[in-house]
């Protein structure tokens, strides 16, 4: 995926506008954001408060000459100052409480659409985006928004809050600090917001890098048995180290203009502070203000000079996320190549005696090949019930015309029409419970082999997929398998040899009972039991649907009604077995080569 441009360096909203994006995940919970926005008001005024109680405990509190008055005075002072204590602990958990649950909710709301979203891309969007750096923008990015919603945004507008609370303050009480303090203010700004610029673009490479480690790690941990039988590892360990030092690098440039930032805000703070206290000092010794009038200018200060150094903090968190939010709706906001048709149209009645399938003239090159035609003027018409079996040297086009009739890919010239409809007026989910697939590798998930074989059909009862696994020949193997059909295959549970994953894909396609079946034989050789075993499930997968199989053995070319002859994505020869091996020099090459072996094992 291409990173986004960076966005003009001076428009500080243009800077922030991907955060604009995440606005929608709020509205439905717009109820609990005005709950915590007041909670985050008390518990600022709450603080506000304290030092106009410790301006009258100073200032009234020894003024009763009597002791015991005295004390009795100091006491109701010190328990005003209780109360307002308590006030900012009960506001301040409420609106902690309220803060993070929105930050917790917001995100896993985005987490879960840019994900769903994710899911309804065509193959073409994973082919230039990896699966890894996917993942680290629904993790580590996810978690930046988080941190933003849940705590740096509550920390902005509480700082916002209680900094213009304590100005206002100043303002009445103080003016001349408050000039003073305020051109501290714009010292203290100005290089912040040049330096937030810097942390931001830094922060968007940053995580660029750590999605780039994902990517080589998600695809070198997904092919760990090659990785280790050719004795990468050490290669492959320094090459995701490369990645991460390359992550790190960019990391601590980020850190390091932000401690520096710090190291400036701290030291401004003081300097406020000290003139503020020297000042005031002076200003008592001259009589023109009491004691308590300085303490609570000097909390004041304390209070606005600490928001401002927070707001600055919360300004480079407010950049990264808006980094991060950028990356993630440039997921979101992804357009699949692949849409819905604007006017969907309905499949009408399936007509036994007539063409099932029809494909004309179809000429496709890969997105990522536009030079090379994959398919290059292709024409078929596949009757109702027919079973076609597709013959060609590897790289004829096979496959593709299976993502082609998938609409995983739109054909650039041509058309492909399904009970006389084409297929890109079908709704994608019309069309694809159409057809049932088997592919050459199939997938187990880690799940029970009762819910891998509903996969295609999660509403079908367990008597309707024990039947479908008895018809695929996996009954028998599922059975004795330590729990039987609710044993957990796949990656967590048992290993399944690839006769058996075979069957199980069978039955998946079985129980869909959709009636264009889509088969591509394995090539691999499996064992003379497992061979008979899914040849005989593909037979009964095949009975009654019209079939289109890349087929790989002697049997099923034999029992094929029409075999077509591919070569570099263009039809050679159609017939039957016997007839090609007569007149087919390319169809003779291939059954010597692929279908003896075959023959001779089944
Ligand atoms: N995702 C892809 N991107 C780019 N080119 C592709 C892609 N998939 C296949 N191709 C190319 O398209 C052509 C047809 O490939 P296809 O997979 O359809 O052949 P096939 O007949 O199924 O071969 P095999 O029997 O080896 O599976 C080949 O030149 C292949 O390199």
């Amino acid at each position: 995926m291409s990173p986004a441009s960076p966005a003009s360096p001076n428009a500080a909203g243009r800077r922030l506008s991907p955060l604009r994006g995440l606005l929608p995940f709020f509205r439905p919970y717009r109820g609990r954001v005005l709950l915590a926005a007041l909670f985050l008001v008390l518990a600022a005024a709450s603080t506000l408060a304290f030092p106009v109680a410790l301006k009258a405990l100073v200032d009234q509190g020894f003024i009763a000459a009597d002791p015991g008055e005295r004390l009795f005075a100091l006491r109701g002072h010190f328990l005003a100052l209780f109360g307002v204590g308590v006030a900012l602990a009960v506001f301040s958990a409420a609106r902690f409480y309220m803060v993070s649950w929105i930050g917790e909710r917001v995100t896993a709301d985005l987490r879960n659409a840019v994900y769903r979203h994710v899911l309804k891309q065509s193959p073409q969007f994973f082919e230039s985006t990896q699966v890894g750096e996917v993942l680290s923008r629904l993790t580590t990015d996810t978690t930046l928004v988080q941190t933003l919603v849940g705590s740096s945004l509550s920390m902005g507008l509480r700082n916002t809050v209680m900094g213009l609370g304590a100005l206002a303050m100043l303002i009445v009480t103080n003016p001349v600090v408050m000039a003073q303090v305020l051109g501290i203010l714009v010292g203290v700004v100005l290089p912040a917001i040049w330096a937030g610029r810097k942390v931001r673009r830094l922060s968007r490479a940053s995580q660029d890098r750590v999605a780039d480690s994902s990517a080589i790690a998600a695809e070198v941990l997904g092919a760990i048995p090659v990785v280790q039988a050719h004795g990468q590892e050490a290669r492959e360990a320094s090459r995701f180290d490369d990645s991460t030092e390359r992550a790190f690098g960019t990391a601590v440039k980020r850190s390091r203009l932000r401690a520096v930032l710090v190291a400036f805000i701290i030291a401004a703070t003081f300097a406020a502070l000290l003139w503020g206290l020297y000042q005031g000092t002076q200003a008592v010794v001259r009589g023109e203000i009491t004691a308590g009038h300085l303490g609570q200018t000097i909390v004041y200060v304390i209070i606005f000079v600490g928001s401002v150094a927070v707001l600055a903090e919360v300004w480079g968190d407010l950049l990264r996320a808006a980094g991060a939010s950028e990356r993630l709706l440039e997921l979101l906001h992804g357009v699949s190549p692949i849409q819905e048709p604007r006017e969907a149209q309905a499949l009408p009645a399936r007509d036994p005696a007539g063409v099932a399938l029809r494909l004309e003239g179809l000429r496709f090159a890969y997105p990522s090949r536009p030079d090379t035609l994959a398919l290059d003027g292709f024409s078929l018409s596949v009757r109702s019930g027919e079973t076609v079996a597709l013959v060609g040297p590897s790289g004829a086009g096979k496959s593709t015309l299976f993502q082609l009739l998938l609409r995983f890919y739109e054909p650039q010239q041509g058309r492909i029409e399904l009970d006389g409809v084409p297929i890109a007026r079908l709704r994608l989910g019309e069309l694809r419970s159409r057809i049932g697939l088997v592919p050459q590798d199939s997938t187990v998930f880690s799940t029970s082999a009762l819910e891998n074989i509903r996969y295609g059909r999660p509403d079908a009862s367990e008597a309707e997929v024990l039947a479908a696994a008895t018809a695929a020949q996996a009954d028998g193997f599922l059975r004795a398998l330590p729990e039987g059909y609710a044993t957990y295959l796949g990656e967590r549970g048992v290993r399944l040899s690839g006769g058996q994953r075979q069957r199980i894909a069978i039955a998946r396609a079985i129980l869909k009972n959709a009636p264009l079946l889509l088969l591509d034989e394995a090539t691999s050789a499996l064992d003379t039991e497992s061979e008979r075993a899914v040849q005989a499930a593909l037979t009964e997968a095949m009975r009654g649907r019209t079939t289109l199989v890349i087929a790989h053995r002697l049997s099923t070319v034999q029992h094929a009604d029409r075999i077509v002859v591919m070569e570099q994505g263009r039809i050679v020869d159609i017939g039957r077995h016997a007839e090609l091996l007569g007149r087919c020099a390319l169809y003779a090459r291939l059954a010597a080569v692929q279908f003896d072996e075959a023959g001779a094992v089944g």
